[in-house]
């Protein structure tokens, strides 16, 4: 680590040491859409002109709904596009790291947890990837002995968190899990978006309870809340309230009562603080009138413009002095350096471990859940048996005469290859059901995004493809009775087999588009259908205009369906009755290749191996088209809230 980094992150994977964060004239503003109009945007402040300071202890961020308390919770962990913020972030009075947010805990709102991993699973996954190789694997373990008995998790350790067909552990350990996750790697600061939300009473005490434990072994604790109980409020240090964006409030904790009484609001005998704040923000309070007059002001100006009212008030207040105090000389100290060239933003590996190690890791969770949650493959394996021997009874030991024989031959390739592009559309679920713990991971450093999609294409997608699709063509080839040839039979499932795997990779390209199933599932089906239109077996590829047919070169049904009727047709006799028509009597039998003549009218070049092999080649090209891109998108999905 750079010579220049902050002691407390020094120490991140040895002894806790909180760091103390300060804010200097923050602010953050987005582009946000104006509404009823499509691309029109304005710059929208969220967070106006903060200054503050975190130090080791509860750090609690408070205010009403959409005042921005989360936006400053992310903005302080590095989470937010920098192109939005203003002023200065010092860590321990340096300036931020790059990749601040991958030295720190953050526990999101939302639990983010492999459901079919027990806790102890989960947490030696967040040890292997985050603690460096170098780290013997024995002092991983204890690493995550020593966090799941600091969390109180020893009698869980071993169960499974818990998916919708998985009973799991309860809310609270489930919590306490999500913060075990960061905990493995001892960060100097752990931050938690709503860490009580979801969490009944008595639980999320003991959660608070726990980060107060934590807190007071050093950890700097900074935590978004919306409207903490008085148990819950008695475990804060200190406490910023937070106004449309604004300060209004920023101190200690148990201070800020006597704060706004002083200020001339009233809280009555039983009301809960908290509440008291937030109804004094929200203007549910009115302001005592003799004491705005002594100062001046008259109360409904006060009313109108409560949030300005509030933050000029704290601003005049002796907090804020004091925290000028304290700030004040760490941000002179902060410029000196600057000026000297000694304060630069230290640079950190981004990982804490190598491609290889990386990969192996989240390989093997995604084969433990692919294991652990048989249900989709099941439910794939059900739907490619039953499918199976319907098109089997269907097209049951199809003949070899030419009025049915052709049509039904071709009837049955449309039929398969029109249900394993379709059936490959699940494939969105394998992206999109995981989308929210993939961001995390990616944002919080857990692994590159090659190592996820290798793993994901290893373990997810090719089993998942792979099983069902072996089931349907052993089952449909031979109740059909397509040609019995060993050759024909592993052309047939090649083909089979290229053509599922495109239809999959188009559909984990849509789940990477966007993050809505059903805009996903569109974006597949309108794929697959104008594929389907130009695949030739709807319309005559040749009578279509030149503006439209070159889509015929990017529809994997062409590419599919041309090489199957390769592999069944070419060369194949079918047979049809000579009638004599004087006698109207069937006099003999024609058998000629009928199979080439349909093959040559409908366009499809047989003649040699590579008219065959350029279908499979095309289909490889499309594959990794679509591959390529979904990689590209995965790469770029935003990594700032
Ligand atoms: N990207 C954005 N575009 C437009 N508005 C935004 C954006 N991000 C945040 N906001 C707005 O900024 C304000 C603060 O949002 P933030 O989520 O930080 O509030 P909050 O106090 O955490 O609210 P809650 O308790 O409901 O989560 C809200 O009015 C929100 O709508």
């Amino acid at each position: 680590m750079d010579k220049q980094a902050p002691r407390s992150l020094e120490r991140a994977t040895s002894t806790v040491q909180g760091a103390t964060l300060s804010l200097h004239n923050v602010s953050y503003a987005v582009q946000a859409k104006v509404s009823g109009k499509l691309f029109a945007t304005y710059p929208k402040e969220i967070l106006n002109d903060i200054n503050g300071i975190f130090r080791p202890g509860m750090n609690a961020i408070l205010g009403p709904t959409g005042s921005g308390k989360s936006s400053l919770l992310d903005l302080i962990a590095g989470r937010k596009d920098p192109r939005g913020v203003k002023g200065t972030l010092l860590v321990d009075g340096l300036p931020q790291p790059k990749n601040f947010k991958c030295m720190t805990g953050y526990v999101v709102q939302d639990d983010i947890v492999t459901g079919t991993l027990t806790v102890r699973e989960n947490l030696m996954f967040s040890a292997n990837l985050r603690i460096s190789d170098s780290v013997p694997t024995k002092v991983r373990k204890e690493k995550v002995e020593e966090t799941i008995k600091e969390l109180g998790l020893q009698k869980c350790a071993d169960s499974k968190i818990g998916t919708e067909f998985i009973r799991g552990v309860s809310g609270g350990e489930r919590k306490r899990t999500n913060i075990g996750m960061e905990l493995v790697i001892s960060p100097p600061v752990l931050f938690l978006d709503e860490p009580t939300t979801g969490l009944d009473a008595s639980t999320s005490n003991s959660v608070m309870r726990l980060l107060q434990n934590l807190s007071r072994r050093g950890r700097t604790i900074i935590f978004s809340i919306h409207q903490p109980r008085f148990s819950i409020f008695k475990t804060f240090d200190h406490m910023m309230l937070l106004c449309e964006g604004k300060t209004v409030y920023h101190g200690p904790a148990q201070q800020a009562l006597s704060y706004y009484e002083d200020l001339g609001f009233e809280c009555e005998e039983f009301n809960n603080p908290p509440d008291f704040f937030l109804d004094v923000i929200l203007g549910d309070i009115p302001p005592n009138t003799e004491n705005k007059k002594k100062q001046g002001i008259k109360a409904h100006e006060a009313r109108e413009n409560l949030a300005k009212y509030l933050s000029e008030e704290y601003e005049k207040s002796s907090l804020y002095a004091q925290l000028r105090n304290d700030i004040d000389p760490i941000y002179d100290e902060y410029e000196k350096q600057l000026a000297n060239g000694s304060a630069k933003q230290i640079m950190v590996g981004e990982y804490a471990n190598g491609f290889l190690s990386q990969t192996a890791t989240v390989s093997s969770r995604a084969l433990k859940n692919l294991v652990r949650d048989p249900q989709t493959v099941l439910m794939q394996m059900f739907l490619a048996i039953f499918m199976g021997i319907i098109a089997g009874i269907v097209y049951w030991q199809l003949e070899d005469s030419y009025e049915s024989g052709i049509q039904n031959r071709t009837g049955a390739i449309f039929f398969i290859a029109m249900n394993m592009v379709f059936s490959s559309v699940s494939a969105i679920v394998t992206f999109i059901s995981e989308r929210a713990l993939f961001i995390h991971e990616r944002v919080s450093g857990f692994y590159r995004v090659s190592c996820y999609f290798l793993s994901k294409m290893l373990f997810d997608i090719v089993p998942l493809r792979l099983l069902p699709t072996t089931v349907f063509i052993c089952i449909t080839y031979f109740m059909i009775g397509f040609q019995l040839d060993v050759e024909n039979f592993f052309m047939f499932y090649l083909t089979i087999v290229l053509l599922t795997f495109t239809a999959a990779c188009i559909a984990f390209f849509a789940s990477t588009v966007t993050r809505e199933f059903l805009i996903a599932q569109l974006v597949c089906i309108l794929i697959v259908i104008i594929s389907m239109i130009f695949g030739g077996f709807f319309v005559n590829l040749d009578t279509m205009g030149d503006w439209l047919s070159w889509l015929q070169y990017v529809s994997i049904f062409r590419y599919g369906l041309n090489a199957l009727m390769i592999v069944e047709l070419k060369d194949q006799s079918y047979c049809t009755n000579i009638t004599v028509p004087v006698f109207q009597e069937v006099c003999a039998l024609d058998c000629s290749q009928y199979g080439n003549d349909y093959l040559r009218n409908n366009g499809i070049g047989f003649e040699t191996s590579w008219d065959f092999w350029q279908n499979e080649v095309a289909l490889c090209g499309l594959l990794t088209f679509f591959l390529v891109i979904a990689f590209i998108l995965l790469q770029n999905i935003n990594k700032y809230k």
